[in-house]
């Protein structure tokens, strides 16, 4: 693991630095000198209305896109540019694009895979039980999600709900400073967008999150900085209250009715 992963660079309490970060499609400014900072162990929310540039930003983050300029500072280090896998081992995880599941493997293969994939290539071909960090880190994952009725079951018969949640032990397993969720309950009911909410919830302090979502109940009820995007720029930033209060937020995004958001 490199110093980003394990160390507090510059003795700063954000985790993550974005300095007047852009990208355009064509003409079109998608990302736009957006600047914010993420502070360590905190759960930070992007919001805005459809297009607003969220998913954009979101990717030039995990280095799934590169910036046409700007910087992305994590845990002090510049890693502008990066792309996904340097950035997971540098310690900074994304949760559903690069963590995808393996449906015809178990709940325990699927964590055991991911907990062993920063590794050297000759401890992943190790059975699980002869890699006692691989299977310590299994097995808190097990006891952390409760699925100690689900370790034996294929990835693809899990419930939707389930499913995302696994996802999100996947990323987890190989201990990120830095967690980025892109719409974690997305299609889920009601009573598992509630339970997913806990759960991200119970793991700030563990690690800090960085969270894209539409549902605006959910970021508001679960964040502790909120990013407010709207037509590629920074509209506002603040604590949960203080957004909701703000007119311009209120004009631009909340005119909509929330359910549509
Ligand atoms: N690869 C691309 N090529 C061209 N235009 C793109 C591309 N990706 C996004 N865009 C455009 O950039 C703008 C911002 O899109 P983005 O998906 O980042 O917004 P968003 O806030 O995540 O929206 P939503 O809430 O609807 O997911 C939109 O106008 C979108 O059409």
């Amino acid at each position: 693991m490199t110093p980003a992963g394990n160390s507090m660079a510059n003795g700063s309490a954000d985790v993550l630095d974005i300095k007047n970060i852009s990208v355009a499609f064509g003409a079109l400014r998608a990302v736009d000198q957006v600047s914010f900072k993420a502070r360590r162990g905190h759960i930070t929310s992007l919001i805005g209305p459809n297009g607003a540039g969220k998913s954009t930003l979101f990717n030039l983050i995990s280095g799934a896109i590169r910036p046409s300029s700007g910087s992305v500072k994590f845990n002090g280090i510049e890693v502008t540019g990066l792309p996904p896998h340097r950035l997971l081992h540098a310690g900074l995880a994304r949760s559903f694009q690069i963590t995808k599941l393996f449906f015809d493997l178990s709940v325990r293969e699927n964590l055991r895979l991911a907990a062993q994939s920063l590794e050297s290539a000759r401890h992943v071909f190790l059975p699980l039980s002869r890699n006692h960090h691989a299977r310590q880190r299994v097995d808190e994952l097990i006891e952390q999600f409760r699925l100690h009725n689900k370790v034996n079951e294929q990835a693809g018969y899990l419930s939707h709900g389930e499913q995302r949640r696994l996802e999100i032990a996947v990323a987890l397993a190989s201990r990120p400073k830095l967690l980025l969720l892109d719409e974690p309950t997305q299609g889920m009911s009601h009573a598992d967008t509630k339970e997913t909410g806990a759960m991200i919830k119970s793991l700030a302090g563990e690690v800090s999150i960085l969270l894209v979502e539409h549902d605006v109940g959910l970021v508001m009820g679960l964040s502790d900085h909120v990013v407010v995007m709207a037509q590629g720029a920074k509209l506002a930033e603040g604590a949960p209250a203080e957004v909701r209060a703000n007119p311009a937020v209120q004009a631009a995004y909340f005119g909509q009715r929330e359910s549509d958001a």
